[in-house]
């Protein structure tokens, strides 16, 4: 490494925290800023607020060096910092399906002020096209006399649940420049995860699109095979097998052509939305048009998973007991921002069934935001005299229970596997009347 950097992370949530956290396992001084100071204080005490693999360790070792340090001071920010990273989070607005920009806002006009010597600014977040050349002038008016504070974009791919291994190894760095000292200082920084990654080197404005594209893109793929699966319902075929036929062509290939409950998380549903959103504002929104049917193919198979849960218990939901398993938008995090899962348990919930959900890591967060839903200690729990099963979000955890065991439990064996992760002749063959969505 030619020298380490010193650098700011504004936003410590999934995105600001991994990002800090693996600046400093690259051997970057590292200052994390939030606003919420419950949480910089537990980040302090190398406490991590959210799960996520190998993160844990991470955070651990490098609060204990001291290289990687957690602020709600906006003015040490500005001080410390030679780069500063923009990880906040730009949600759904409340009064449409538009980018809600007002964190990334906030925090460029608290920043600027700050700004003491000439730095480089670098937004990681998921933005509309647009964004970057606004917040470059929105920066230049508001930074201190004097100060030149230059923009760059640098969007962030990683998974959930991969998030530590995404940013340490990247598939590709895409960096969005106004100038080759920009562009220079970036890929000085990203230097010590090795000089194979592959760089993409463009302007503001293909850098935020190549995001949202990737996005929509794999946003598609889940749509298009759960459109294929409604078709297998009707035509009588095994969806899962079409899958793996599909992926077996190199040109489709397998990855995100997982058949089920479908997409949900901080991310694909939202950005879907936006990206759509912005196309129409710019005069385009006719070429992105079928987004709008991936989002509503996708929102169908909550539907059809409701339907399926009321025609096992008997064509009514009213006084049902049906137990959920999973909370989380996919196994290994503790996300529950768009869940599907939680979404058919609330549209079950409001169905008059008596619900019950387990979840390994996310029934905090579902106490919190779903206070009607009942939170089970473990699966078995959850199933106790459920008259339906729902396995939601496909954890290890439950793709390992044992249907003997579980069927001890219920008052009727009867499961709908809405991700398609248990054996059905295994399940079949313990009695429980087995359904998943295109599969006969
Ligand atoms: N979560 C992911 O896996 C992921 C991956 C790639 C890209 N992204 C994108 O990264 C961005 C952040 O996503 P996230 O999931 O980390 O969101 P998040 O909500 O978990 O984190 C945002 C953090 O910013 C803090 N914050 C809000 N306003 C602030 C302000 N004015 N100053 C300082 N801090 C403030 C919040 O308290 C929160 O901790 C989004 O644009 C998202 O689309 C997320
Ligand atoms: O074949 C598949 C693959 C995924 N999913 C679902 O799709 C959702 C999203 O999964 P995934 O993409 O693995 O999770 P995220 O952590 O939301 O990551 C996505 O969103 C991030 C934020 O923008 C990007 O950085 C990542 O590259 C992009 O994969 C989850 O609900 C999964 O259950 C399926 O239904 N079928």
């Amino acid at each position: 490494m030619t020298k380490p950097y010193r650098m700011t992370v504004i936003g410590s949530g999934y995105l600001g925290i991994t990002h800090a956290a693996c600046m400093a396992e690259a051997g970057h001084e590292v200052l994390a800023l939030d606003i919420d100071a419950e949480r910089v204080t537990r980040l302090n005490n190398a406490e991590l607020p959210i799960h996520e693999k190998d993160l844990g360790g991470l955070l651990e070792r490098h609060v204990a060096s001291g290289r990687l340090r957690f602020t709600t001071s906006y003015e040490e920010a500005g001080a410390f910092g030679d780069v500063h990273f923009l990880c906040l989070g730009t949600p759904q607005r409340s009064d449409g399906f538009a980018a809600d920009l007002s964190q990334l806002d906030a925090a460029v006009d608290s920043l600027a002020p700050h700004l003491v010597r000439e730095c480089l600014i670098v937004g990681k977040s998921t933005v509309p096209v647009g964004t970057a050349e606004r917040l470059a002038a929105r920066i230049e008016d508001k930074a201190a006399a004097g100060v030149r504070a230059e923009l760059a974009w640098n969007p962030e791919f990683l998974r959930e649940g991969f998030a530590v291994a995404d940013t340490l190894h990247p598939d590709r760095i895409v960096l969005g420049v106004r100038s080759e000292h920009a562009e220079r200082i970036l890929r000085d920084v990203y230097a010590p995860l090795g000089h194979e990654i592959p760089y993409v080197v463009t302007d503001f404005a293909t850098a935020e699109l190549v995001k949202s594209a990737a996005n929509a893109f794999l946003a598609t793929k889940i749509s298009y095979i759960n459109a294929m699966a409604e078709v297998c319902e009707s035509a009588g075929a095994d969806v899962v097998r079409l899958s793996e036929a599909l992926g077996l062509d190199e040109r489709i290939g397998g990855r995100f052509l997982r058949p089920g409950l479908g997409f949900g998380g901080g991310c694909l549903p939202k950005d879907i939305r936006a990206l759509w959103t912005r196309a129409e504002e710019l005069g385009a929104g006719s070429a992105l048009s079928f987004l709008r049917e991936v989002d509503a193919i996708n929102l169908r198979r909550r539907e059809r998973v409701v339907d399926l849960a009321r025609e096992l218990a008997g064509g009514v939901l009213a006084g049902r007991k049906v137990a959920v398993l999973g909370a989380a938008f996919k196994p290994d995090s503790d996300d529950i921002r768009d869940s599907p899962a939680l979404a058919v348990a609330a549209a079950l919930d409001r169905q008059g069934a008596v619900v019950s959900v387990h979840d390994p890591v996310a029934l905090d967060h579902v106490r919190k935001a779903y206070p009607t839903l009942n939170c089970a200690a473990s699966a078995s729990a959850a199933a106790q005299y459920a008259q339906v099963v729902l396995l939601l979000t496909e954890w290890r955890d439950y793709v390992e229970l044992d249907p003997e065991e579980l069927g001890t439990a219920v008052a009727e064996r009867r499961i709908v596997d809405a991700r398609h992760a248990l054996a059905a002749d295994r399940w079949r063959a313990a009695g429980w009347e087995y359904r998943a969505m295109g599969r006969p």
